[in-house]
């Protein structure tokens, strides 16, 4: 298993690249399987999840070929890829497949409007709180499909081959269950009104797309999104938006080493919150032409408390990297976690590096320390694991985070990256 090894104390200064977003990249991915014609993304970065998706959808018959070699299509990069579903060759997600990652779940609802069966593993994923399934069940049936979980498996058929259009009110607002009704909703009989819908820039990012083959959705990026449901969907050609937590993560990194760096490509819309955080935690933040410029010299930290909500609100995925942030801030900040029940796993690990943290309930209480102290650390999730390299890059000495293939589901090329501005990390193999 790689660790990355990192020597704290330098600035970051110079340029990082943002990538094509993660979380963006996967449901489009998976809207390849409801067209037999070539669904073309662009900007998909280059992860361990996606390539697991690429296995996934390989199983269901998915044909993939990444388009030209052109510099910035290097191994290892954000890419042009096609994906070709000509035929579903089998509705079943395995479980050896599924439990890998979270968002594989979601194949469910493309496979069933599609096909009108679908067999598909309970999920896994980042080990972040219990993550149940019941809104997308709940949704589907609102569709009309026959539901049954069984030995791991929920089992899903339509009635008479086709879903069919409903109002269906989200209980509670989820992320994944909005992408899965928007891809069954748009191959539906008639129309389907969700309430109550996520409102991230990725259920935006789909629907943009699925529009693009052919679909009718109004409203995406509101609560409330309209679909009238067509026959068939074609193929189209779409790009995947910049990476709003990658963003979000080396703006936190600049502001917790100082320095001054440009992150090219990268949206503020996309993130106005966390970014108006920051600024009130002392970073400068402004847009440039081609991105964000991120400045921080000499100013002190301000502790800013800060609660995690649906967007438009402070995004659950930059939560572990904002602690990482606060425990070098000027006073004592909470941090209070509304979205998963288990995401403060890395407040030990930092706790490690000398953090002065203390839980109550899902509140993070946080006394910020005038140094931190490199350590062996052990990456525990995603996010949780580049708080730790971040907080390395500020801490006297050197701190190993052990685990990374926790960090290489969702970030392209971190050491160089970050080695291009001046800090230093390195991947230990093994
Ligand atoms: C691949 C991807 O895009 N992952 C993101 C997605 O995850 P994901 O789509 O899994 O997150 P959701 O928005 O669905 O989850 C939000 C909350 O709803 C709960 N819930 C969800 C579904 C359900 O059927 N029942 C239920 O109770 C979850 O346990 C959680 O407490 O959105 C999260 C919230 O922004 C992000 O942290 C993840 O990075
Ligand atoms: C929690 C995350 O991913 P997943 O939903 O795939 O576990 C994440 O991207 O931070």
């Amino acid at each position: 298993m790689d660790s990355i090894r990192v020597k704290g104390g330098n600035e970051l200064n110079g340029r990082i690249p943002i990538s094509g977003a993660k979380n963006a990249a996967l449901p489009l991915m998976i809207a390849s399987l409801l067209t037999d014609d070539t669904l073309t993304l662009e900007n998909v970065p280059h992860l361990a999840d996606v390539e697991q998706l690429i296995r996934i959808l390989g199983n269901h018959g998915v044909d993939y070929s990444v388009n030209g070699r052109r510099e910035k299509q290097q191994e290892g990069y954000s890419r042009t890829i096609n994906f070709t579903a000509r035929q579903i060759v089998d509705t079943t997600a395995p479980y050896e497949l599924v439990s890998k990652m979270r968002a594989s779940f979601w194949v469910i609802g493309p496979l069933l409007a599609r096909m009108g069966e679908a067999k598909v593993s309970l999920p896994g994923g980042c080990a972040i709180g219990t993550r149940p399934v019941d809104l997308f069940l709940d949704g589907l049936q609102a569709l009309g499909a026959d539901l049954d979980v069984e030995s791991g498996y929920v089992i899903a058929r339509t009635k008479n081959g086709r879903l069919t259009g409903n109002r269906y009110v989200f209980p509670k607002v989820s992320v994944g269950a909005t992408h899965v009704l928007l891809m069954a909703a748009s191959l539906a009989k008639g129309e389907t009104v969700l309430e109550n819908a996520a409102r991230e820039p990725e259920i935006v990012n789909l629907a943009e797309c699925l529009n693009a083959m052919g679909a009718r959705i109004t409203g995406a990026g509101t609560s409330t999104i309209t679909i009238e449901g067509v026959d068939s969907l074609s193929g189209a050609r779409h790009r995947v938006i910049p990476d709003r937590i990658e963003t979000g993560t080396y703006a936190m990194a600049v502001a917790m080493t100082g320095g001054d760096v440009v992150l090219e490509g990268a949206r503020a819309d996309l993130l106005e919150r966390a970014l108006g955080t920051l600024s009130d935690a002392g970073a400068e933040i402004t847009a440039v032409d081609d991105g964000i410029r991120v400045r921080r010299n000499g100013n002190g930290l301000r502790a800013v408390d800060v609660a995690t909500e649906p967007f438009p609100g402070f995004p659950t995925d930059l939560q572990a990297q904002f602690m990482g942030l606060m425990t070098m801030a000027n006073g004592q900040s909470r941090i209070t976690e509304t979205i998963f029940e288990n995401r403060f796993m890395h407040v030990q690990e930092l706790a490690r590096l000398g953090a002065r943290i203390s839980l109550a309930g899902q509140t993070a209480i946080v006394d910020g320390v005038s140094r931190l102290k490199g350590a062996p650390v052990m990456a525990t999730d995603l996010r949780a694991s580049v708080s730790l390299v971040i907080a390395g890059l500020a801490a006297e000495g050197e701190t190993t985070v052990s685990r990374v293939y926790h960090l290489d589901r969702g970030f392209e090329r971190l050491e160089e990256k970050l080695g291009n501005c001046g800090a230093i990390v390195e991947r230990l193999s093994g």
